[in-house]
Order: C-alpha cells, then structure tokens, then sequence
C-alpha cells in the first residue's frame, strides 16, 4: 500500500498542517513533522472523518466505500472527531499571519552565499571580493508559498551579536552543508548557535551536483551529532541541493513554508512599531543607512525612531530592492535614513509619537542606564545569590573545546556519567581547536563556561570573555577540567538544610521590659541557646510557640550564645511566654550532599 506525505494530503484536502496533525493525533498516528508519510488506509480514515464534518474536498467516492474500516477503527475515530472539532471554537486569530524570516549559517565555502544568491537571482558571491560574504543584509524571497525573508549572515557570529543584545530576528535557520565535504567545525558552531536561539533547523546539503558529493555520509554524520534525518526515523528536515544548478532549492523552500506555517507566526499590522537593527553603515554622501527588520507594527516615513540612546526622524525609506516605499509592515527589511549614529546590529528599535517623545525616552534610558551603572557599584545579594537557583533541575551550561576528537569524547563521557536529577550537563557546543570570539557570544547568551582542554584561547578571545565576564577556562589535565565541572555542579545544586537540636532552657520567670516586652528568665538545661536560633516552645506536652530567638541576655549584656548551666534572658519576641515553659532551640545547617 502507498504511503502519503501529511502535508501534501493536508494540501489536497484544503486544511491547514496544524489542523492535519491534531488530526492525526486525535487517531493515535504517530509521525516525526508534516513532512513524514503515512499509510493509505490512514488517509481514506482522515477523508471520511472530514467528509461526515461536512469538509467540501473530502467528497470521494472511496473515503465512503470503506465500512469495514471505518467500523474497526471506531473508538479512534471517535477521538479523531474530537480532535478534529475545535475544542472550544478556536478564535482564528485577529492577527495576521506574517513572512517568516530566515538565516542561513554554515561552514565556510559550503555555499551560504551561492545559494541566497540562487535564491535572489541575483550574482552577489561574484561581486564580493575574496569569494567572503561582506555585510549583513536582507532581501525578501517571493515564492509559491508566499513571501520569505532571508537575513544574508556572514556565519553565525552575526546571528549571535543579534542575540546578545536580546533580539532574536530569525524564526528559522538553515545550515548549509556541502555534500562534498560533510560536517565541519563551522557546521557544529552553527549548530549550537540554533540550538542555543532554539530556532528550527533545516539542513540544506549542499553540492550534490559535484560527482563526489555523498549525501548519506552527512546524514549520517549528522546522526552522530545526534541530530537524526526524517528518513533515518528522526525529525531533522534534510534538503538535497545544488546552489549551482538550483536542484531542491524549490524543496527548501517548500520546507521553509510548511515549518513556518507550523510555527505559526503571526505579527499585528496595526500594533505599535517593533523592529531590530540587521545592519547599519555610513554612506559619504547619503549618511547613516540603517537595515531594520520590522517586526511588529508599521513602519512610516516622518517616523520618529529610538535606538539606545539615540534617536532619529525617518526622512527615506527604501525596500531590500532598492525601491523608494512610504510604509513597511511586520517581516519587511527596509534600510532607513534619518539617524545620525550607526546603530549597532540586535539593537533594538521603537517609535515614539514626535520628536518631544523620542527625547523623553532617551533621555528615559539614559538616567536607566546610569542607575544601573550605580547599582553595579553597590551589589546587593539576592535569595537566590544566597540560596542558590531556586528552579528544581538546574543546568550547567558548558562549550567544550578540545585538541583532538578523542580528548572531547573523553571529556564528554565522563560529563555523561555526572548528571543527575538535580543537574543537568548541556554541552552547547564541543569543539576542536581554540575557542572563538562566536564561542564566547554563545556563551554570553546562552550562560555558559567555556572549558578548553589542551588548546590555549587567543589574547582576544580570552579579553572578549573578560569583557563579558564569561569564564573562559583551560586545562592541561583532563581531570583538573573535571573538577571544573565538579565546582559549577556543586555552585548550581540548591543547598539542603536540616535542623539541627541545639539546647534547652526552663523559663523560671517572666521579665517584663517596657520596650522588648516579655523577656523569658530561663536557666539552660542542655546544650547551649544561640541568638537567632530557632526556637520552639511547649507547655506540658503541647508546643504553644515556634519562632526565633530574638535577644540573648547575660545580666545585662547581650550575648550571642549561653551554655548549659547558666541563666540568661531570652527574647523571643513574644509576651505569652509563662513560667515553666520549655524552650527548644535549633538551629538549620547545610547538609552536605
Ligand atoms: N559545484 C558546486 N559548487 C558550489 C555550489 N554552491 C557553492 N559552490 C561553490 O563553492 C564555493 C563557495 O561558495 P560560497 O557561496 O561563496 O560559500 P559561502 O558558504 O557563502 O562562503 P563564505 O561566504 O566564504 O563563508 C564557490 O566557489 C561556489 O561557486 C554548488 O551547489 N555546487
């Protein structure tokens, strides 16, 4: 029996992927994406549950011809009834849905610029000098699915500096990989980069038109990275394509669509400006030329635009053709005239009603600034800077970088073997060689220690890490790596306190004092009473009291602690203590773990 992709019966039927694949979750069918098939007699089951909801493309004659079928699978199409009627009439979203915006990374000559450049049909790789992309840019790609907006990314660096200042511009990352060359130190950087974004990947591999090109051999380096093709029974989409002769580009794109459509994006028109700086440049003549991607809202010429602590009055406004346009809406990358700085690329963008309102604001951000300044002078510890986390399982983020392969399978063994429920060990990225300034990026954004064994980082790469305060370790000895990691496991596991028994005391009268109130008169019958201890108190056999030993007195002295045997005065801050009432006290300590 054949087997029918999900997306192209969700096409054929006229319902949308999500709808397809609640569907088929109503029905128990398990699949990895939109892109896995399913079998024949699954489908006839899917045309009649839409045919009896009254669905217009589901009217096939074999759909109702299947009786025995639809009578054995009727507890499953019951629930695939249930999950085909909206549970409660899902509200089609007021928001339109928008362009997704996609990056591509990869390693270097695997084609990145080729294939943007097959995709714009336009011949920017021949015009760069050196065959390396030079500049961040955008175009928007219209295709049969509709409109996708490509970020034209030099590597994953750029894709991280937008990150690091907390804008994430891309929904979608493809990593193109040559057919001919496989994974290299590059892909895997661009790899964690996404993992990190936690933005869906497509993998394009690339070259296939090349006689040498293997394209089972990256699938299945790729399962070995743990990232498993679909038609190796994972979830990863992998493309076939040539950037030369255009082969699967069609495909890719395709797969961009439906993995946007699933991501659903959607961006409000009329909803107030958003929009993240892509790039910026000074033009001799023109100015200061700005790339923003719009993200949300409109976008108008006379705008008034806050950037940081700068702000300025869109005078021009061009579209990534080049063409003069007066509006751009959600998922538009437009280059702007009208600021008299460069902004900086990931910063983000808003409007202000008029140019009194863009200097409020940025005069707003600047005392902001300057308070956080003065606040980083004066720490002040928090709970969780005293208790640790407060989240249950904690992550210990870490980027590996080793001199060989063998070294960082070594490593990450041992890693392996040290997680527990408490803690979790997320190796973002396990590389060969020295760490990058991209590694410490990544590390910036994502938390995490960079830990190199046997290879030693640049001077300005380990400044970078200083700068952005990322602990950029290496080690010569493996295990002195290890205990690296014993530290940041022990520094991330919430301490656990116990109480511990400290001593007991017998009120033997009641002090009345005209500011602290009632002071407990007691004698110390075991162990000893501590100031800020615990304390509990009873009564017969019944605890009328639990709180914390607020004042400790030795005649008139305030003591922090009294021994067994001695007197003392002790305010618990609470005036219905009695005679001959027991005081317990303890104390909490960290238990080791
Ligand atoms: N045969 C073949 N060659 C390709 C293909 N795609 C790219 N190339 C060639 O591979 C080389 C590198 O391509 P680029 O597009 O510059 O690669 P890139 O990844 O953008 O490289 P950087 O910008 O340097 O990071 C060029 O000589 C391209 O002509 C392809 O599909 N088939």
């Amino acid at each position: 029996m054949s087997k029918v992709r999900i997306y192209t019966l969700a096409k054929d039927l006229g319902v949308d992927n999500n709808r397809m694949l609640e569907i088929l979750d109503g029905l128990g069918v398990s699949y990895k994406s939109v892109s896995s098939t399913i079998e024949e007699e699954t489908v006839d089951l899917i045309r009649q549950l839409l045919a009896d909801e009254g669905h217009e493309a589901t009217a096939e004659p074999e759909a109702a011809a299947a009786p025995a079928q639809a009578a054995a699978a009727e507890p499953a199409q019951a629930a695939a009834k249930k999950a085909a009627e909206p549970a409660q009439p899902a509200e089609p979203s007021d928001i339109p849905s928008r362009a997704p915006v996609v990056t591509i990374m990869g390693h270097v000559d695997h084609g990145k610029t080729s294939l943007l450049d097959y995709i714009r049909s336009s011949k920017v790789a021949a015009k760069e000098a050196g065959g390396i992309t030079q500049h961040v840019g955008a175009f928007e790609a219209k295709t049969s699915r509709g409109k996708i907006v490509f970020i034209d990314t030099p590597g994953h660096e750029a894709f991280t500096t937008i990150r690091a200042r907390g804008a994430n511009v891309a929904d979608i990352a493809i990593i193109v990989i040559a057919a001919d060359d496989s994974l290299m130190p590059q892909t895997r950087e661009a790899i964690a980069h996404a993992q990190a974004a936690k933005v869906p990947m497509i993998v394009a591999i690339n070259k296939v038109d090349l006689p040498q090109a293997d394209v089972d051999r990256v699938k299945s380096d790729l399962t070995s990275i743990n990232l498993v093709p679909e038609d190796y029974g994972g979830d990863l989409i992998t493309v076939p394509v040539s950037a030369r002769s255009g082969e699967g580009i069609e495909d890719l794109l395709e797969y961009i669509s439906l993995t946007a459509e699933l991501e659903d994006l959607r961006a409000d028109p009329k909803g107030e400006f958003g929009g993240v700086v892509i790039e910026s440049r000074v033009d001799k003549q023109a100015g200061v030329l700005a790339t923003i991607m719009v993200q949300s809202g409109t976008l108008h010429v006379g705008d008034f635009l806050v950037v940081g602590e700068t702000y300025g009055k869109i005078k021009a406004m061009t579209d990534s053709a080049g063409s003069r346009i007066k509006e751009a809406g959600p998922s538009t990358p437009v280059q702007i005239l009208g600021f008299s700085e460069a902004p900086s690329s990931g910063e983000l963008v808003v409007s202000a009603a008029n140019e009194h309102a863009a200097r409020e604001r940025v005069a707003g951000r600047a005392e902001q600034r300057r308070d956080a300044e003065e606040a980083r002078l004066r720490p002040k510890l928090s709970l969780e800077d005293i208790m640790g986390p407060l989240s249950e399982t904690r992550t210990v983020n870490l980027i590996l970088r080793a001199d060989t392969q063998g070294s960082l399978e070594a490593i990450q063994g041992i890693l392996a073997r040290k997680e527990s429920d408490d803690v979790k060990i997320n190796v973002l990225l396990a590389g060969i060689g020295a760490p990058t300034e991209g590694d410490v990026l990544l590390a910036s954004t994502a938390e995490a220690t960079i830990l190199c064994f046997s290879v030693t980082p640049a001077g300005a790469v380990q400044k970078a890490a200083d700068q952005k305060s990322i602990d950029l370790k290496s080690f010569r000895i493996i295990y002195e790596l290890i205990d690296e990691v014993d530290r940041l496991i022990k520094g991330n596991i919430e301490p656990v306190f116990e109480e511990r028994y400290l001593g007991r005391a017998e009120v033997r009268m009641v002090i009345r004092h005209p500011k602290s109130g009632n002071i407990a008169g007691s004698y110390v019958t075991d162990g000893m009473l501590r100031r800020n201890a615990k304390a509990k108190v009873t009564r017969g056999k019944e605890v009328v009291y639990e709180g914390t030993i607020v004042g400790l007195k030795r005649f008139k002295d305030d003591v922090r602690e009294v021994q067994t045997g001695y007197e003392c005065g002790i305010n618990l801050g609470w005036n219905d203590v009695m005679e001959g009432d027991i005081i317990e006290a303890a104390e909490m300590v960290e238990v080791e773990q």
